[in-house]
């Protein structure tokens, strides 16, 4: 028997173990869990009567609460319980399944013994809890499997570095409890693992790659020290999938004080959202928070206007190219992103604190009851030191108290008689439920009409004030928008501000006036337009989320991720992109927040190997993109990019179906059509979905099956798909140097195969690529 036969055969039988060992642990979680069930079952079937109620004096009401206050800690003690051990066991069952994918032998300087390191998804120690059978693939000593080939190597504990030297470094394959493949590793961590890995059929969500992780994206993994770490990688180097082994490792490190709802990662679309979904769930730990820069945004604005969305945007700029008012809607969306507006809006805020604030008349039943004039007037007999925001408390808790004067006036006025004579049954029926609950009324009070009618004016008039109540609660009080309209119509035009505005300043003003009358912010618009409206209502910092990831990161413009800073202060900030895919009309024309610099303590990795597509597909995406050069393909085999040219557009219907079933035959099951726009994408559904079982996907949609999408470029980011056909890769359609990082982002979304179809001259950027690279067909 071979020395290679003797060690698998030694390896399949440590395997077997570890199984049995998982198995015994299993059992006996399972009694436990169990045990604890039927407690928590009991302790919520019988919870009031283990609890003492006496109600008779105040002190036994202060004992009563303290015992039901015991009881729901037990109850949820045990519940917590409950839910941990089920969420071992999940592991564990996963873990018997596939125990581990790596070991190092590591002898450790001044040690005689070398240390075998099996590392999985988690760490399991056997029954007796004596030796590590598996280590969690966080575990400070795990980190040598990422960063060094056999050798020399160090790894720190929490107060000191260890030394040695890694002697063996395996990597295993192991499927259904079987072991399917097993080698020893150099340099990197198997290309054979990868190359099997990466050339499998794409999945509807996102896997992890925890088996394979390269040494640059463990740098991303581990990298604890700096308040901002920013990460440029090309399309396909695994940023995405860097942040979300970051946030498990992360999970991890600080399991005592961080949980997943501490945790928020920014995505691109909803798509995307469920794209990841399930990457966490697999490595045992619960999905953080997830939302999108357009959702966190509509939450937080507390009033009714009509918001563009970013797609909304893209779409505009995409399909109306020859509009004669695209220049100066560039120049708008370019400058209303920058810094330099944001110092404007500072600058205006600075100027409402001394005056300009525009307030609502307070009205009750069609009378003013204070005027806009005089809110403005106590806003601004207020100590100017104390902020906007702090201030408009003051003005509420005082438009409050001016409130209670008006409701005991009120009382005693016509129209409440009036009202409480209209009241039916049921009003009336609750209406004394709830002056009882008050304790407004005993049994013999009810006789006393006078009461009676008193108590009823009270809660006629205080039911008619609440709706106005809590809108001053809200402080609606302040006409935000009109406020922030001053600023075109007024407070801009004035020097010093004119010569840091643009040339069409006085269009552009206009037409945000325009907007901003018919209540309608364009998405260039929000961002500023809520950071005056949180100046002036105040709004809270989120100090629960300790860690903000930005995904796709290059399409934040600068004035949102300064607003994103803003808000969560206390936080660390992971924020991945890449340059060369900024598709957003802002990014276009000037620096993204990947490049910019930070004042914060920030680090920032470069990751230029990309592992999604085939090697020729990379070598022809590169050329695409300026600075391309620096890409690195991954070695992995495949076809050239093929195009596909077509007379007219009208062929392309005929053709694609052609192309998608020869995709199909080859077994690519998920496939993408993507498209320039929504526009085009819905076109090309309409002239394709009698030929071929194909759905649409739109902003709203959140999940796709295995099968064929139409997509456009925007929709698809940071997703990928076995094959994709660019449906109408023309110069018509892609021609303008803002065209550039979309057409590079669609391309890269492909894996295995990359078709691109075009209705005549094909786009300069394809020709802008040595024709070797790709194969051409005249269809
Ligand atoms: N170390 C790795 N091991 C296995 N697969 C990897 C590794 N790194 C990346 N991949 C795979 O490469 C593909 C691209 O990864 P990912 O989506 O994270 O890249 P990205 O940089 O976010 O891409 P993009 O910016 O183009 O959206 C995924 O299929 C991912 O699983």
């Amino acid at each position: 028997m071979t020395e290679q036969n003797q060690e698998k055969i030694s390896e399949e039988k440590r395997i077997k173990r570890v199984q049995n060992e998982i198995d015994k642990i299993i059992e006996k979680l399972k009694v436990n869990v169990s045990e604890v069930k039927n407690r928590v079952i009991e302790l919520r079937k019988n919870f009031w009567e283990d609890v003492t109620v006496n109600l008779d004096e105040p002190d036994d009401v202060i004992e009563t609460q303290a015992s039901i206050k015991q009881q729901a800690e037990l109850l949820s003690e045990r519940e917590r319980s409950h839910g941990q051990w089920s969420e071992r066991l999940k592991t564990l069952d996963k873990l018997k399944n596939n125990p581990y994918f790596g070991r190092i032998d590591f002898l450790e300087d001044g040690e005689e013994e070398t240390d075998r390191i099996y590392i999985g998804i988690s760490s399991l120690m056997d029954a007796n809890e004596e030796n590590f059978l598996i280590y969690d693939w966080r575990a400070p000593i795990s980190s040598m499997y990422y960063d060094y080939p056999p050798g020399r190597a160090e790894y720190e504990t929490m107060d000191d570095k260890i030394t040695g030297e890694i002697k063996l470094k395996r990597q295993f394959i192991i499927r259904n409890g079987k072991l399917e493949g097993m080698f020893n590793t150099g340099i990197t961590i198997g290309d054979h693992l990868l190359q099997s890995v990466l050339g499998q059929n794409a999945s509807e969500t996102m896997e992890s790659i925890v088996a394979t992780i390269q040494k640059e994206q463990n740098q991303i993994i581990r990298n604890e020290d700096n308040k901002i770490l920013v990460v440029q990688g090309v399309a396909g180097s695994g940023k995405t999938s860097a942040a979300l082994q970051r946030v498990a490792y992360l999970l991890y490190r600080h399991r005592q004080s961080l949980t997943s709802e501490n945790i928020l990662l920014f995505s691109p679309n909803p798509l995307f959202n469920s794209y990841v979904a399930n990457v966490l769930p697999e490595l045992g730990e619960a999905n953080m928070k997830q939302t999108t820069f357009q959702e966190y945004i509509e939450k937080r604005l507390r009033e009714s206007l009509q918001i563009e969305t970013p797609f909304e945007q893209m779409e505009h700029y995409l399909t109306t190219r020859f509009d004669g008012q695209y220049d100066e809607k560039m120049t708008a969306i370019h400058f209303k992103s920058s810094l330099t507006f944001k110092q404007l809006m500072d600058d205006f805020i600075n100027y409402l604190s001394g005056e300009g604030i525009q307030f609502r008349n307070i009205t009750f039943k069609g009378r003013i009851l204070i005027t806009k004039e005089e809110i403005y007037e106590y806003f601004y007999s207020l100590d100017s030191n104390v902020t906007i925001a702090n201030r408009m408390d003051g003005v509420r808790d005082w438009i409050l108290e001016r409130l209670s004067a008006v409701e005991k006036t009120e009382r005693q006025k016509d129209w409440v008689l009036s009202e409480i004579e209209l009241l039916d049954k049921e009003e009336y029926v609750k209406a004394f439920q709830e002056l009882d609950q008050q304790k407004g009324f005993n049994d013999e009070s009810f006789d006393d009409f006078e009461r009676e009618e008193q108590k009823l004016r009270k809660w006629v008039v205080q039911r008619r004030l609440n709706p106005l109540r809590r809108k001053i609660k809200r402080l609606q009080f302040v006409n935000v928008r009109l406020t922030y309209m001053r600023f075109y119509q007024e407070w801009s035009h004035q020097q010093p501000y004119l010569e840091q505005l643009p040339r069409e300043w006085g269009s552009i003003s206009g037409q945000s006036i325009e907007n901003l009358s018919r209540k309608f912010l364009s998405w260039e618009e929000v961002t500023p337009y809520l950071y005056v409206h949180d100046h002036l209502l105040g709004s809270m910092t989120n100090r629960g989320i300790r860690h903000v990831f930005i995904d796709e990161a290059q399409d934040y413009s600068p004035f949102q991720f300064a607003y994103l800073k803003d808000k969560f202060p206390n936080s660390q900030m992971t924020v991945l992109g890449d340059v060369n895919q900024a598709i957003y009309a802002h990014a276009l024309l000037g620096e993204t927040v990947i490049d910019a610099p930070h004042e914060e303590k920030m680090e920032k990795i470069t990751l230029t190997k990309s592992y999604r597509s085939t090697k020729p597909i990379v070598e022809f995406t590169k050329h695409i993109v300026d600075g391309g050069d620096m890409i690195e393909p991954f070695n992995r085999d495949g076809k050239k990019p093929l195009l596909k040219k077509v007379k007219s557009e009208n062929e392309l219907s005929s053709v694609i179906p052609k192309t998608v079933h020869e995709l199909q035959a080859k077994g690519y099951e998920t496939i993408a059509i993507i498209c320039h726009s929504m526009q085009e994408s819905k076109q090309a559904y309409l002239d394709l979905k009698a030929y071929l079982p194909v759905t649409l996907i739109d902003e709203k949609t959140t999940t796709f099956e295995k099968g064929l999408i139409i997509v456009p470029t925007y929709l698809a980011k940071g997703i990928e798909f076995d094959a994709v056909v660019v449906y109408n890769a023309s110069q018509d359609v892609y021609q303008d140097e803002l065209e550039r990082n979309l057409f590079y982002t669609a391309c890269t979304r492909a894996m295995h195969e990359l078709v691109l179809m075009s209705a005549g001259e094909p786009s300069n950027f394809i020709q802008d690529v040595q024709e070797n690279k790709y194969n051409v067909v005249n269809e």
